[in-house]
C-alpha cells in the first residue's frame, strides 16, 4: 500500500535517490544510514550522499559519451542527485565535477526537509523483519560487516562478494581478428558453447619475455589501508604472477596448451591470451586471468603490446579492491528484486554497478519500482537502449554466467558504457562517408539519440506519471 512506509537501508548516493524517488512518489520513506552512529573505513562525514573519493561524476557529454547520457536520463527523471551536482559543480572542462561538501549538505538537506522521508541513523545488522514490507538495501560497497554476514547466509557463500578482482574488458570491435582468432581450448563444447568461444592472442618466445618484463617493470598501485586484505587464489594479480618466473604466466592464464592459430597453423603459440564473451551482444570481452594492479597508464601500454590488441579500446581497465557486492544475474528478478526473497530490492553498487552516477541511477531505479509497486501498478525496466535499461541487463543478466573451466562466476562490476548497448546502424548516408575514428563517433551518437528518445518514450509511458524534472 502507498501508506506504508518502505525502508531503504544505506543513504550513499543509491539510498539517497531511491529515497526521492520514492517520497516525489508519494510513498512514505524510512531511510536507516549507519554514519552518525558508526562509520566506514572511506566515508569522513556524517552527510548523505557522501562522496568517498574523486568529487567527478564524469562526462557530462550527452552526445558521444554513455556515461554523459545516464546524466540526461537522470535529469528526465527528476534525479535529486543531479540537480544537487548541477547546483554544486565546479569548473572540470566536459565533466561534472561538484564541490563535495555543497554536494552531500545539499542532498542531506533536501531529504530532510522532504515530508514524506525520516532519516533513522542506526546501523543494521540483520535482515529486515517480516513487518518491514518492501524494503530496498542500498549499503554499498563497504556494507557494514552484520549486514553482509546476514545477507550471505540468506543467498549462499559464492552469491556475495567482498573483493572486486577485475581483468580489463575490451571492446570487441577493437581486436583485429587477422590476428586473433575465435577458438575454446581443445575446442571444448560447453553448454551453449561452440567450441569457439574465446578469442585467442598468441605470442612468440620474444615477444611473452618482453612482455613479462614489462608487467613486472610496470607501475603498481599501492594497496591503502582498508584493502589489507591479502591475496587468495584465483584471483592473483597478473603482475604478482609474473615476478613469481619467468614461466608462471605460461603455466597459468597464458598457456598455449590444446590452442592452433588459425592464421598460421603450423607455428606453436609460445603463450596465448584468451579473451571471453563479457555480455550477451558480444561487443565486449574480457581478458581471462588479467586481474591487474597495474596503473591505468601502464594497462594500456603494456596490453597494447599483445598481439591483436596493438588498438584495442577498453570498456573497462583491470583492478583489485574491497567491494562487497552480490552475483546479482542469478540473484536479483528484471526489477532487482531478491528472487527468493521479493520484498528485498537491492540498489546501488552492492547489484554490481560501478562508480557515483551508476549507483546513483540504479538507486534511481529501484526507487521507481518500488514506488509503482506500492501503488499497484505494472513495474516496466527501461528499455536496454537507454543507458539505465542497459546497465540494469548488465546486472540482472545480460552477461554470461559461466565459463568452459566449470562455472565459475564471471559477473564483475562495471561502469556504464556503450559496450553494453544493442548495437544501432549510422544512416547509410553518414556511414558510407565515414571512415574510423568519424565512424565510432557516428555510432555513438546514433546511440546516444536513440536511449535519450527511448527514455522519454519509457517516462511517458509510466502508468500514472511518476516525476519527471520540472518542465
Ligand atoms: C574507497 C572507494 C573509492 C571510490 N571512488 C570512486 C570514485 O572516485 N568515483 C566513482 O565514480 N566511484 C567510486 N567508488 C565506487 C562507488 O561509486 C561508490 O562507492 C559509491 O558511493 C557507491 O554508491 P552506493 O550508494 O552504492 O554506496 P555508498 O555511497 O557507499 O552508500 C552506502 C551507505 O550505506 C551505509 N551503510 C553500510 N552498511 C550499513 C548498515 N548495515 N546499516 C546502515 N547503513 C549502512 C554507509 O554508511 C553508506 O552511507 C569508490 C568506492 C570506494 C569503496
Amino acid at each position: 500500500m502507498a501508506n506504508d512506509p518502505i525502508h531503504i537501508v544505506g543513504g550513499g548516493l543509491a539510498g539517497s535517490e531511491a529515497a526521492w524517488q520514492l517520497a516525489e512518489c508519494g510513498v512514505p520513506v524510512i531511510l536507516h544510514e549507519m554514519r552518525g552512529r558508526r562509520g566506514t573505513d572511506a566515508h569522513k562525514t556524517d552527510d548523505l550522499a557522501e562522496l568517498v573519493c574523486s568529487n567527478s561524476f564524469r562526462s557530462d557529454d550527452a552526445e558521444t559519451n554513455a556515461v554523459g547520457v545516464l546524466h540526461a536520463e537522470m535529469r528526465l527523471a527528476g534525479s535529486l542527485i543531479m540537480r544537487c551536482a548541477d547546483a554544486h559543480q565546479v569548473p572540470a572542462g566536459g565533466a561534472l565535477a561538484v564541490d563535495r561538501e555543497g554536494f552531500a549538505q545539499a542532498v542531506t538537506a533536501a531529504l530532510a526537509a522532504h515530508p514524506l522521508v525520516t532519516v533513522v541513523r542506526e546501523e543494521i545488522g540483520t535482515l529486515p523483519p517480516a513487518e518491514w514490507g518492501s524494503t530496498i538495501i542500498a549499503t554499498g560497497p563497504l556494507t557494514a560487516e552484520r549486514l553482509a554476514e546476514a545477507i550471505r547466509a540468506e543467498t549462499g557463500a559464492d552469491a556475495l562478494a567482498f573483493f572486486d578482482a577485475i581483468a580489463p574488458i575490451v571492446h570487441f570491435d577493437t581486436i583485429d581478428m587477422n590476428t586473433a582468432w575465435f577458438q575454446s581450448r581443445y575446442d571444448k563444447v560447453g553448454p551453449g558453447g561452440t567450441g569457439k568461444d574465446y578469442i585467442n592472442c598468441p605470442m612468440d618466445r620474444e615477444q611473452y619475455e618482453a612482455f613479462v618484463a614489462a608487467l613486472v617493470a610496470g607501475d603498481k598501485t599501492e594497496f591503502r589501508e582498508w584493502e589489507g586484505t591479502p591475496y587468495f587464489d584465483g584471483c592473483l594479480p597478473i603482475e604478482v604472477m609474473a615476478e613469481r618466473g619467468p614461466e608462471t604466466l605460461r603455466h597459468g592464464p597464458m598457456k598455449p596448451m590444446g590452442l592452433t592459430n588459425a592464421h598460421n597453423p603450423t607455428v606453436k603459440a609460445y603463450a596465448v591470451v584468451q579473451l571471453r564473451q563479457d555480455n550477451a551482444l558480444g561487443t565486449l570481452y574480457n581478458m581471462v586471468g588479467f586481474q591487474t594492479k597495474l596503473k591505468y597508464a601502464d594497462q594500456v601500454r603494456v596490453f597494447r603490446t599483445i598481439p591483436g590488441l596493438e588498438n584495442a579500446e577498453f570498456a573497462r581497465l583491470g583492478g583489485l579492491h574491497r567491494n562487497t557486492y552480490l552475483n546479482s544475474p542469478t540473484l536479483l528478478d528484471g526489477t532487482l528484486r531478491l528472487k527468493q526473497r521479493p520484498s528485498l530490492r537491492f540498489a546501488g553498487q552492492i547489484t554490481g554497478c560501478e562508480g557515483y552516477v551508476e549507483s546513483a541511477s540504479v538507486g534511481l531505479m529501484a526507487g521507481r519500482f518500488a514506488a509503482a509497486e506500492a501503488r499497484g501498478q505494472v513495474v516496466a525496466p527501461p528499455p536496454q537502449t537507454t543507458a539505465m535499461g542497459a546497465l540494469l541487463a548488465h546486472i540482472t543478466g545480460g552477461h554470461l554466467a559461466s565459463d568452459e573451466e566449470g562455472g565459475k562466476r564471471s559477473f564483475q562490476p562495471m561502469n556504464v558504457n556503450f559496450g553494453l548497448f544493442p548495437p544501432v546502424e549510422v544512416p547509410r548516408e553518414e556511414g558510407k562517408r565515414l571512415r574510423g575514428k568519424e565512424k565510432t563517433i557516428a555510432k555513438k551518437r546514433a546511440m546516444a539519440r536513440r536511449a535519450l528518445a527511448d527514455f522519454s518514450a519509457w517516462l511517458g509511458a509510466e502508468p500514472d506519471r511518476l516525476p519527471v524534472a520540472a518542465e
